[in-house]
């Protein structure tokens, strides 16, 4: 019996995938360019319908046709030269997916390469992390319709499942798969910046001891701010070092690492005009963070704000950095499908908002119940320009502004640094604001530059002798 879906990766991402996969049915030849990763997987497989290869071309003949080969690789150079070394051995309607985190152009390039062999190529966004890859990810699959087709009966499978729905649905031609991928990521480092700043803020200026900022996270749980990232958190924060028996968080070095999908989401955002400030400036916190050295000297020379700090109401703070969050979420999240409708609109990707909630339910990182919301609002409305107008969201800002608003002024004034929180803030006021700054900029322009202007009061375009 030949092998239904070949994985090359065996890595994190990749064993776990093939062992997923496996579980569901598949009979899974598995691949890696050094031998050790694949021995390594075969001893921990046990049963699983896995057959190791360690040669491309016997891998390749292993495969049922059309074949089915899903790379779990470094992106970057490595998947190009695993491209490189499969493509000889494959015929005209196979296919090949890469499930890691690709930039989409990349993508894009490789598709279009294959594309002259006959060769199908799927750009596969995966979330979720080991756990995700090996009981069900959230899977964003971008590429031609009908070589999604050939895939679709594995990819749902392996998928987690919410209400009985897979969290694997077709994004759309070209990157888009990867392009969703990419914004997730930004939206994943927005969040987890402004729960971060959550915490610092019950920890720092409420002085709450660790094991009870983790009982209210997990009250929070709860409630409607129900997600993988405060379920996590809880349970980071009631890890104890071994060696201590003091909270581990104490003893991790806060200087934050990146692998470069936040940048790219950041990137692509400032190159087409879109305004995703809360997720850059979360970008932003972890490069300042990697100046470690820099802030300590920095700490001993430069003061914050002198005024005295006052004991401030726990309960009261408490509910008031909670509306914060989730006013920060309701920002960045609106920031982040926007982002997708900018973009779907410049690249008539038709990216599906409403499926792409959806799936974003399970098995992600991202995934939160407040997705079941979003869903329902484009549902009920494809075209929204952006999320914070829905009358749902609409309604809850008008409650939680207040929690926000105490919050970011009460950590300006005591100098804790809040980037995400803030802008959050600065986003909601800029763009509920129907007259703007920017008519002086405008003058500003047209006095130095002739850049001209037009008015409020009649159509053209003018230029002042200033
Ligand atoms: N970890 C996570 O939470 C998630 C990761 N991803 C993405 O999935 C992909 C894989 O990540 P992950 O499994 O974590 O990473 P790992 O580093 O664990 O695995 C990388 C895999 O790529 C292989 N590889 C590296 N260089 C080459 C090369 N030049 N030629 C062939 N194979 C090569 C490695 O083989 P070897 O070790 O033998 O060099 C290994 O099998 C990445 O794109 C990542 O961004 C996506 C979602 C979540
Ligand atoms: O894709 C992922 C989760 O969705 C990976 O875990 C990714 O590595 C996270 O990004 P970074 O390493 O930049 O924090």
């Amino acid at each position: 019996m030949p092998n239904t879906i070949g994985v090359i990766g065996l890595g994190v991402m990749g064993s776990n995938i093939a062992l997923n996969m496996a579980s569901k049915g598949e009979k899974v030849a598995v691949y890696n360019y050094t031998r050790d990763l694949t021995d390594k997987l075969m001893n921990q497989a046990g049963e699983a319908a896995l057959e190791p290869y360690y040669d491309v071309e016997r891998f390749v003949q292993s495969l049922e046709k059309p074949r089915k080969v899903f790379l779990m690789v470094t992106a970057g150079a490595p998947i190009d030269s695993v491209i490189e070394s499969l493509t000889p051995y494959l015929e005209s309607g196979d296919i090949i997916m890469d499930g890691g985190n690709s930039h989409y152009e990349d993508t894009e390039r490789r598709y279009n390469d294959l594309q002259t062999k006959g060769i199908g190529y799927l750009g596969i966004g995966v979330s979720g992390g080991a756990e995700g890859a090996l009981h069900g990810p959230a899977i964003m699959p971008g590429g031609d319709k009908e070589d999604y087709e050939k895939a679709a009966p594995i990819l749902t499978k392996i998928a987690a499942q919410v209400d009985g729905i897979p969290c694997c649905t077709y994004i759309g031609p070209e990157g888009s798969g990867h392009f969703v991928k990419m914004v997730h990521n930004g939206i994943e480092y927005a969040d987890m910046q402004l729960i971060a700043e959550a915490y610092t803020f019950l920890r720092q200026r409420l002085s709450l001891p660790v094991e009870e900022i983790a009982n209210i996270f997990g009250t929070w749980n709860e409630g409607e701010l129900q997600s993988y990232l405060i379920e996590i958190t809880e349970n980071i924060l009631r890890k104890k070092d071994e060696e201590t028996g003091k909270p581990l968080i104490d003893f991790i070095l806060d200087k934050a690492g990146q692998k470069g999908t936040g940048k790219w989401t950041s990137l692509q955002a400032i190159d087409n005009g879109i305004a995703n400030s809360i997720i850059t400036e979360a970008l932003f916190a972890r490069y300042i963070s990697a100046l470690k050295d820099q802030r300590v000297k920095a700490s001993s020379i430069l003061n914050g704000p002198d005024s005295a700090v006052e004991p401030l109401d726990k309960k009261a703070w408490i509910e008031y950095v909670r509306q914060a969050l989730y006013m920060g979420k309701i920002c960045a999240y609106a920031q982040g499908f926007t982002q997708y409708k900018a973009t779907s609109e410049l690249h008539n990707w038709n990216l599906p908002l409403k499926e792409i909630a959806l799936i974003f339910r399970g098995g992600c990182i991202i995934r939160a119940q407040f997705l079941n919301t979003i869903s329902a609002i484009y549902e009920e409305n494809p075209n929204l320009d952006n999320l914070l107008i829905a009358p749902y969201f609409a309604e809850k800002t008008r409650e939680y502004q207040k929690g926000l608003r105490e919050v970011v002024c009460e950590a300006v004034q005591t100098g804790i640094p809040f980037p995400s929180l803030s802008t959050a803030l600065t986003y909601y006021d800029s763009y509920r604001t129907a007259n703007s700054s920017a008519s002086l900029l405008q003058a500003q322009r047209d006095y130095f530059g002739a850049h001209t202007y037009e008015r409020n009061d009649r159509e053209g375009v003018f230029h002042t002798d200033w």
